[in-house]
């Protein structure tokens, strides 16, 4: 970990609250992602994780408390200009062209200012500039020699791959990852944590899974929420033998294997 991960964090919350109609879903959460670390978020269903990281990416804004990303306040700020800070976001639901090919897409990705959408159409021309980064990014995800392939033509497990070079297509310094081993099988639970191993090498990472085996294989750093409030907060260890996580969440979440 650098020396300055412990004086300033990358992403900073101070009390973070979120409101739907009285309802608390984040309250006053404060958490610090250092730089160059891989954090979990993880808690039993309802406890806040999605709103938070919707929150994050300015999907939502916050009734109150701050956001600051590399000390800067972020706060209120639209999803594209937090893109464009630098905080990326690998979705959980896919939102691939079925048609379109591997390559086409990380293309258009990187045609993309913010690296979200496909809103600034280029000529051929242009688009072949991006051709060999779009190849850089599908290697890193394992998909290399699939480029020419249509996405719908892709396994599940290989979509979330494509899926997280979208992501990196924007070099983001925070890639926030949703769920990203949900709904696979063992061995592609296996190849995606090496993956996000592999991506997350000079990045920083906040992640949300139900997997406790991929939260103990990934995370320095892991965060329980629980009633949109953090729980407890440590390393794996610390907090899968915490009493109140055990009682609170882990006893309670039938999926949660420590
Ligand atoms: N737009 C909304 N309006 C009202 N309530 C909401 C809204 N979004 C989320 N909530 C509520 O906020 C709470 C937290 O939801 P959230 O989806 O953030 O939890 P989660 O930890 O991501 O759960 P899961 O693990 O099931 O995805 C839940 O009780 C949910 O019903």
């Amino acid at each position: 970990m650098p020396a300055e991960a412990t004086a300033a964090p990358l992403l900073e919350t101070r009390s973070l609250t979120k409101e739907f109609r009285g309802f608390r879903a984040v309250s006053e959460v404060s958490l610090r992602v250092a730089e160059g670390t891989i954090h979990a978020l993880v808690g039993p269903n309802g406890a806040g994780k999605t709103t938070l990281f919707n929150l994050l990416t300015g999907f939502l804004a916050p009734s109150s408390g701050q956001i600051l990303f590399g000390g800067d306040d972020i706060t209120g700020k639209q999803p594209e200009q937090i893109a464009h800070l630098g905080i990326a976001r690998s979705f959980q639901i896919t939102s691939l062209f079925d048609q379109m090919s591997l390559v086409d897409h990380l293309e258009l990705a990187l045609a993309s200012p913010t690296g979200m959408g496909y809103r600034f159409w280029r000529s051929n021309a242009q688009l072949r500039r991006f051709r060999d980064r779009a190849m850089e990014l599908l290697d890193e995800v394992g998909l290399g020699d699939r480029a020419g392939q249509a996405a719908g033509s892709l396994a599940y497990g290989q979509k979330r791959a494509l899926e997280l070079a979208l992501a990196l297509a924007l070099d983001p310094r925070l890639l926030l990852l949703d769920e990203p081993t949900a709904g696979m099988g063992l061995e592609d639970v296996d190849r995606t944590i090496a993956l996000v191993k592999k991506v997350a090498a000079g990045r920083t990472v906040v992640f949300v899974d139900h997997n406790m085996h991929v939260v103990g294989s990934l995370a320095d750093t892991v965060t329980v929420l629980q009633s949109g409030q953090v729980l407890a907060e440590g390393t794996y260890e610390q907090v899968r033998n915490d009493e109140r996580v055990i009682t609170a969440y882990l006893g309670q979440a039938g999926d949660a294997h420590v």
